[in-house]
């Protein structure tokens, strides 16, 4: 029979083993900031609904106790608990793994991403000061528009908190690759859960690059066809816009693919290999500080930035002016953090 001390010795390596374990057994904790808006409601259904997240935290400045009580009745694993107002926004986050930020204001018909600068930097300023503060070490999926300004944003509260990782770091941008893989698919009669074609750049008109070229399965088009197939990605955000005419923008779509990207880092943080997506972070591989490329993830954020890869002389021309453009939308961005 085994001693006591033997016992308790097997419990504490069962602890251990519990603890370091990479099995998909041991998901995650994630909060979702935002969570009572037209992208955080399904968004938040979409988590609650997978085995891979244990706790789901749901932080908004209205409505999150009746979102969180209308999501506890579902019968699947996690834990989900509501938090409104910002005398509950620290609570919200603590042990927070993941954090992904929906929060602000969206276009209407006639407005750019950029035209929403002045009420979401300050939204996405104020959840990277308390992420920064109260889970400096968790993985930040930055939704708010315009990403090209507000990952800059968020980077540098880090930054000036101390705990800047640039590795920890990400736009989402993968409703750029889903739209690709869906419009690809529809035009080559393809199985869109099939199609994967990266997204490079940033996140807004022209700085948003489909690499049509290294899209698997491998697809060819007509000059002007891949013109036009180019642009409507492109403009695929103001096409939703548009056909909301004022009720907003993309909040189903967005929900998809925030969490296909949320789930993407999960599976890296639980130690599984070859998780990649493209999005919009840090980056030395252009001109442009931040750039969307394809991403090898792993427990810590980026394993490996995949780089651009060989492009097209067409894909080419289209890489030097969004890097012009993401200059002034960084710029911004980072000069917002000094002055205020
Ligand atoms: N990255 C992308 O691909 C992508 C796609 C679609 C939309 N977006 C952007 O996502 C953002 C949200 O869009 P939406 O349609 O869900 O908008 P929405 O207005 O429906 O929801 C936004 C939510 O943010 C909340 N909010 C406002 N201030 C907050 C704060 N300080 N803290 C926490 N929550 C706060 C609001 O109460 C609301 O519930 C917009 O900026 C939009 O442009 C990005
Ligand atoms: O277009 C928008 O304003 C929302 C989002 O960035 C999108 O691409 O759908």
């Amino acid at each position: 029979m085994a001693s006591r001390r033997t016992l308790s010795l097997l419990n504490n390596l069962k602890k251990d083993a519990k603890f370091f374990s990479t099995s998909s057994k041991d998901l995650a904790k994630v909060a979702v900031m935002g969570a009572s808006g037209g992208i955080g409601q399904p968004l938040s259904l979409l988590l609650k609904q997978s085995p891979l997240v244990t706790d789901l935290s749901l932080y908004d400045i209205v409505h999150t106790v009746g979102v969180a009580a209308d999501l506890s009745h579902m019968d699947t694993q996690s834990k989900v608990r509501g938090f409104v107002g910002p005398d509950q926004l620290k609570s919200s986050l603590e042990g927070a793994e993941i954090v992904v930020i929906p929060a602000g204001v969206p276009r209407k018909p006639g407005m750019t991403r950029d035209d929403l600068f002045n009420t979401n930097a300050s939204i996405v300023r104020d959840l990277a000061r308390a992420c920064a503060e109260v889970c400096p070490k968790a993985l930040i999926g930055i939704i708010s528009n315009p990403v090209n300004s507000t990952v800059p944003i968020a980077s540098e509260v880090f930054a000036e908190a101390g705990a800047y990782d640039p590795n920890r770091i990400f736009g989402v941008t993968s409703l750029d690759v889903v739209r690709s893989n869906a419009f690809i698919a529809e035009l080559k009669g393809l199985d869109p859960q099939k199609v994967n074609c990266p997204v490079i750049g940033g996140h807004a008109g022209i700085t948003i690059l489909p690499v049509i070229s290294q899209c698997t399965p491998s697809v060819s088009f007509e000059p002007d066809q891949l013109k036009a197939l180019t642009e409507r990605i492109q403009d695929a955000g103001t096409e939703v816009v548009k056909a909301k005419a004022g009720a907003g923008s993309a909040t189903l779509s967005m929900a998809y693919a925030g969490a296909r990207f949320t789930f993407s880092l999960i599976r890296a943080l639980n130690g599984e290999q070859g998780i990649i997506e493209c999005a919009y972070v840090r980056s030395d591989v252009t001109e442009a500080k931040y750039f969307s490329t394809p991403l090898l993830l792993g427990p810590n954020g980026i394993e490996k930035n995949l780089g651009l890869g060989k492009l097209t002389d067409f894909e080419q021309s289209l890489v030097a002016p969004a890097v012009e453009e993401l200059k002034k939308n960084i710029k911004k961005g980072e000069e917002f953090v000094k002055k205020h």
